[in-house]
């Protein structure tokens, strides 16, 4: 745990806090970003945690310890650091440049050799072919994961990353953030991450810390953020479209209707065609005895034909996981022409529906000027009555 304690620093020959009385608790094995408009004291906050910038008033705890009791040099070893232009020795290949602390702390060669190559499999470099590399023989994206990995390569319990993403282009900085977030399951560090990228915060971040002129203006969750963001700077901060944003962040689970109705498949068509009739369905989910999707009939289908309704049953090849998120749910349903999405598990049980309707709903919950709680799974918001 990292806490900030009414932390301020105030440089030298300045009368104006470049942080000012800042109090947040960075929970262990959490990603905090930071972020906020450029000179908002972002990059000052995170290098007073390693004591590069030394602290006005104000306590910071790392690991429940005041780092002033701490001498700077084992605290540091404590905290990793990343920061955007890398740093690494161009006259040092990939091994020595991650191999720094570990000669530091006096680590046997076998010991490092064994480091090194594990930390190169973690960010996706084999060994092989990276170890003897120097630098400049590296992408930017590649030197960016060496800097990564020699960050952690004396396991340390925290991080600091100081845009450490943001020399790279779009593309390669959505794999690293990728791999990044996978290694970060594995690992659980507690990392503070400063960003300029909104986007970036949303998806990295379990908190956001977002300053604006060395204050606070809101500390939360990406969803927090978005769907409650405090006031207008902070609305305007996460962006107009902080609904879109919001649906990166929410799951299938969260949104579908739970426990549609379904028939089953060795139901006989005269009798579902008389439950469509009568509970006014026009589709019907068909399941088999175990719960497994087989796919849907319309009231034609069945009405057309009499005998076991697995003889008319249309297959749904397209289903979505409940950890799928919602952008990318709504994407298969526009691109696809989908009337409703159905949920599975990975033995293809069926768990739910996502219709528009409720993705529209949830994407509505977001604005707090028209939201509310409004309940989503409300049971006559059925997808049925909406499709066909
Ligand atoms: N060494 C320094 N001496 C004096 N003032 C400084 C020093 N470093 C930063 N500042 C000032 O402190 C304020 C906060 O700077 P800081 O670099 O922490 O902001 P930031 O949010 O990281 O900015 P950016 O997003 O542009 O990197 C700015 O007004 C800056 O000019």
């Amino acid at each position: 745990m990292i806490e900030l304690q009414r932390v301020t620093k105030i440089y030298p020959g300045s009368n104006h806090p470049a942080v000012d009385g800042v109090t947040c608790t960075i929970p262990e094995g959490e990603i905090c970003i930071f972020i906020g408009p450029s000179g908002c004291g972002k990059t000052t906050l995170m290098r007073m945690i390693n004591r590069l910038v030394p602290i006005t008033s104000g306590k910071i705890l790392v690991g429940g310890k005041d780092i002033y009791t701490m001498d700077p040099v084992s605290l540091r070893r404590r905290i990793g650091y990343v920061i955007q232009e890398i740093g690494l020795f161009p006259n040092m290949t990939v091994r020595d440049n991650i191999a720094v602390v570990p000669k530091l702390l006096g680590w046997p060669k076998q010991k490092i050799d064994d480091r090194v190559d594990e930390l190169l499999n973690l960010v996706n470099m084999p060994p092989d072919l990276f170890r003897f590399r120097y630098p400049r023989e590296l992408s930017g994206g590649q030197a960016q994961r060496v800097g990564v990995a020699r960050a952690m390569a004396a396991d340390p319990p925290y991080m600091l990353m100081d845009e450490p993403f943001g020399a790279i282009d779009p593309i390669n900085r959505a794999v690293l953030q990728d791999e990044f977030l996978k290694i970060q399951e594995k690992l659980k560090k507690t990392i503070i991450f400063v960003t300029h990228d909104i986007d970036e915060a949303i998806k990295m971040g379990d908190r956001i810390c977002l300053l604006r002129d060395g204050r606070l203006e809101q500390y939360g969750t990406p969803d927090e953020l978005l769907s409650n963001p405090k006031n207008d700077f902070v609305k305007n901060f996460v962006g107009t479209d902080r609904a879109l944003k919001r649906l990166n962040l929410l799951k299938v689970e969260e949104a579908m209707l739970r426990d549609p109705i379904r028939c089953h498949v060795n139901d006989k068509t005269t009798d579902i065609l008389r439950y469509m009739e009568r509970e006014k369905l026009n589709y019907v989910i068909i399941t088999d005895e175990n719960d497994v999707l087989r796919g849907y009939v319309s009231r034609r289908d069945v009405a057309d034909y009499q005998g076991p309704v697995e003889k008319v049953v249309r297959p749904m090849s397209l289903t979505v996981p409940p950890s799928c998120n919602l952008k990318d749910a709504l994407s298969k349903m526009l691109q696809n022409d989908l009337g409703i999405l159905c949920v599975v598990d990975e033995k293809k049980r069926l768990l739910g529906v996502l219709d528009p309707k409720t993705l529209f709903q949830t994407m509505d919950n977001t604005y707090d000027e028209k939201g509310g709680d409004e309940d989503r799974f409300a049971t006559e918001d059925r997808w049925h009555e909406r499709i066909g």
